[in-house]
């Protein structure tokens, strides 16, 4: 398989000097779901911040699909993310307006007109089991339900690439094994799935391959 992602001596210093990642070195490829571990402080958001521009490397190069992007310009940070989804903790549900909505806002940016955008919100909630909530009120969803709602809103442009941060924290196991079921099922149909977690069960549960991080090395 093509590689889809490239880390060449990547190191990552915030600033005051607080060094976060020190050369990393990875490949993954095209269609791949991997794990990210490592204690709190590790690394993980960093290295995930890192492959969507979010934060860029203080030094070596990151390649995603065919593009380096360890110096892109800023006017091309759109174009990046129009491959990539994303699922951090501090995207935050808008509690004024109902899921449909929701998962509406990353279509808004771009040109689609009203009805393709509907059938892809409606086809993004399908997939994540909340067809049925779609007039709901966020704030009556499940702890579940609502990370399902994010979950539905990184992939409503259906990127080739997600990216999710601690996508479980704070939900109890049953939930958490209903998202991975979820990650799973896009993972299927081609998509390169990046999860970053501490949670020992899906560790433990999962076939697919695991990142250790310590103190911003990569130790697996
Ligand atoms: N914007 C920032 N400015 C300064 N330091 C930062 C910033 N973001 C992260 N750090 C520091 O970089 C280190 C790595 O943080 P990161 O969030 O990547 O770790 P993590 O493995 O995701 O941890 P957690 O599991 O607690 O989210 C931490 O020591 C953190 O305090």
């Amino acid at each position: 398989m093509a590689a889809m992602i490239n880390f060449n001596n990547v190191s990552k210093f915030y600033p005051g000097g607080y060094e976060a990642l020190k050369s990393i070195t990875l490949s993954i490829s095209q269609g791949e779901l991997i794990f990210f571990s490592g204690h709190s402080g590790a690394g993980k958001s960093t290295l995930l911040k890192l492959m969507a521009a979010i934060e860029r490397p203080t030094s070596g190069s990151i390649v995603v699909g065919q593009q380096n992007i360890d110096s892109l310009r800023r006017s091309a940070i759109p174009y990046l993310r129009r491959n990539i989804g994303m699922i951090f903790q501090e995207q935050k549900i808008l509690y004024d307006r109902n899921v449909f909505a929701n998962v509406m806002l990353p279509l808004q940016v771009t040109a689609f007109d009203t009805r393709a955008s509907a059938s892809r919100v409606r086809a993004a909630l399908d997939k994540v089991g909340l067809l049925n909530k779609e007039k709901a009120d966020p704030v009556t969803l499940s702890g579940g339900e609502k990370q399902r709602l994010c979950i539905a809103r990184a992939v409503v442009h259906r990127p080739t690439i997600l990216i999710a941060d601690e996508p479980t924290a704070n939900l109890d196991s049953g939930y958490a094994r209903d998202i991975m079921a979820v990650f799973e099922s896009f993972n299927q149909v081609g998509v390169t799935v990046l999860i970053s977690t501490h949670d020992r069960m899906l560790l433990d549960m999962t076939q697919h391959r695991v990142l250790e991080l310590r103190h911003g090395k990569l130790v697996t």
